[in-house]
């Protein structure tokens, strides 16, 4: 198991409690859907997945078979390279193009070798479709294609697991669906990926393990792939809409 969460209590820096009672699981090539309300605790519950908000009360915190419950600071580096991140605003670096916004991440985490740079930056350029555009600096490329790249980016170094908030909350709902795909497509040598959606309709298209952030709770709506197909829409409460034009119903159930 990747990733391990006990009955762990998740709170801000401030102390204010964001999710309690939270059992959530990782397994090695599993797609994982976060949805749940704005504010709810999806982006504070990967927080602690990527080290950027501790997390101390729990019965059980492993990531990777270490106890994050008792980490050293000096130990996040290592583990975090065996992640790969990604956010809804791609965050690429705006002073350089595609190509070095790559070589960069590679040089950061150790890569030496130029010749062994250039083969990463072709395969995870193929990987993503976008070996036309690597002179590009970010401001000349689509939403969709910075994602693309940020996808790219994540995957350089062969991570155990992907960590996406909202990955696709700015796109269009084609090209939301390519980046899904493109996730999808990740997971088929071994990565997983963990991403927070409100983008329900996605669910159905890419089926995946789903949970739910609801009350200060982390429910698992299911692990079944299959069943997510009979996932419903019919219920009779909390409809929302967003910015994608979904109309969204956040209490799904199975
Ligand atoms: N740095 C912070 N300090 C204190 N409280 C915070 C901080 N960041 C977020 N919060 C609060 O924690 C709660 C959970 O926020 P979080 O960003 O995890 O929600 P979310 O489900 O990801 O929402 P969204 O769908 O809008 O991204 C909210 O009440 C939010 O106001």
């Amino acid at each position: 198991m990747l990733i391990d969460y006990k009955n762990a209590t998740i709170r801000q820096d401030d102390g204010s409690l964001v999710l309690e009672h939270v059992d959530f699981h990782v397994n090695e090539g599993e797609f994982i859907y976060i949805i749940g309300r704005v504010g709810s605790g999806k982006s504070t519950l990967l927080k602690t997945l990527y080290f950027e908000l501790d997390l101390d009360e729990a019965d059980n915190a492993m990531v990777f078979n270490h106890d994050i419950r008792k980490l050293k600071r000096r130990y996040v580096p290592a583990l975090r390279r065996q992640m790969g991140i990604i956010f809804q605003d791609f965050q690429l670096l705006s002073d350089r193009n595609v190509h070095d916004n790559l070589q960069f991440v590679l040089k950061a985490t150790g890569w030496k070798d130029k010749e062994e740079i250039e083969q990463r930056i072709s395969e995870v350029l193929e990987d993503v479709e976008m070996t036309e555009k690597t002179e590009r600096m970010p401001h000349e490329l689509s939403g969709g294609e910075q994602q693309r790249i940020a996808i790219a980016r994540a995957i350089l170094n062969k991570p155990k697991v992907i960590i996406a908030d909202e990955p696709t909350g700015n796109l269009d709902p084609e090209t939301a669906n390519n980046i899904i795909q493109l996730l999808r497509n990740v997971t088929q040598t071994g990565t997983s990926v963990v991403m927070t959606t409100h983008n329900i309709p996605l669910l159905k298209d890419y089926p995946g393990i789903v949970y739910r952030c609801c009350g200060k709770h982390l429910e698992l709506v299911t692990d079944d792939y299959n069943k997510i197909m009979m996932l419903s829409d019919d219920t009779d409460s909390s409809q929302e809409t967003y910015n994608s034009g979904y109309e969204v119903r956040e209490d799904l159930s199975v």
